[in-house]
């Protein structure tokens, strides 16, 4: 049997909806989310993806052939070139500068979260360490289709999280998604029942982080 990440989403439904629906996602999306809990989000996001950073580029150094290299490559882009750089511009629009993004301490969540992704990168293979970096891309390019396709949704200026919407249901990340996406349909054609069983165990701590790190922002935790 050829295993796809529709197998890995099936085996950890009720994860992945907690994740992709959650009450700051559906807030988000109403244009009702308070704008300190999103404030203290994009403020941890920004230290989230400087260590997602480094995980692609750990991903780089495990990659044994050029088409895993440049996987790994196009996902350093997507965070590094792509996101974070939109992430600054926006944080700015915020009223939060760089220098002070630059200060921040980092909230458990997030602290949980990257490292559980190095640490899993670090002592596993890079399929391991892809499995684990999966709800990040692939998981928000999803979160945009679906708040675009959602009637709750509220577009247009009215929403003050409109230009967070449009980053994610955008093209260049739903293009970058789509590219992880074939390269992991690939990897898991290749593997085992018993392998896949231990893939689903880090995909579904990995997206159980995801639903912590919604719930810090929600809660303004650190
Ligand atoms: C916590 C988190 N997860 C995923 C993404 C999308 N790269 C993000 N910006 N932040």
């Amino acid at each position: 049997m050829a295993f796809t990440f529709e197998d890995l989403r099936q085996a950890c439904q009720s994860e992945w909806d907690a994740y992709i629906k959650h009450d700051f996602v559906q807030q988000l999306g109403n244009g009702t989310l308070a704008e300190d809990a999103f404030r203290h989000y994009l403020k941890q996001d920004y230290l989230f993806l400087i260590q997602f950073g480094r995980a692609y580029a750990l991903a780089a150094y495990k990659s044994p052939t050029l088409d895993d290299l440049r996987q790994a490559k196009a996902g350093l882009e997507a965070i590094i070139g792509l996101e974070l750089g939109l992430h600054i511009e926006y944080c700015r629009q915020w009223g939060i500068s760089e220098a002070e993004l630059q200060a921040l301490p980092e909230a458990r969540a997030t602290l949980a979260y990257t490292r559980y992704v190095l640490d899993t990168g670090n002592r596993g293979d890079l399929l391991d360490l892809h499995v684990a970096l999966v709800p990040c891309l692939i998981g928000y390019a999803q979160i945009g289709k679906w708040l675009a396709q959602r009637s709750e949704t509220v577009r247009g200026d009215s929403n003050p999280y409109e230009h967070w919407m449009r980053m994610y249901e955008g093209e260049a990340f739903q293009q970058a998604a789509a590219m992880e996406l074939e390269w992991l349909n690939r990897e898991l054609a290749e593997v085992s029942p018993r392998r896949f069983e231990q893939l689903v165990r880090i995909f579904r701590d990995a997206t159980r982080l995801e639903i912590d790190f919604w719930d810090m922002g929600l809660n303004q935790r650190m």
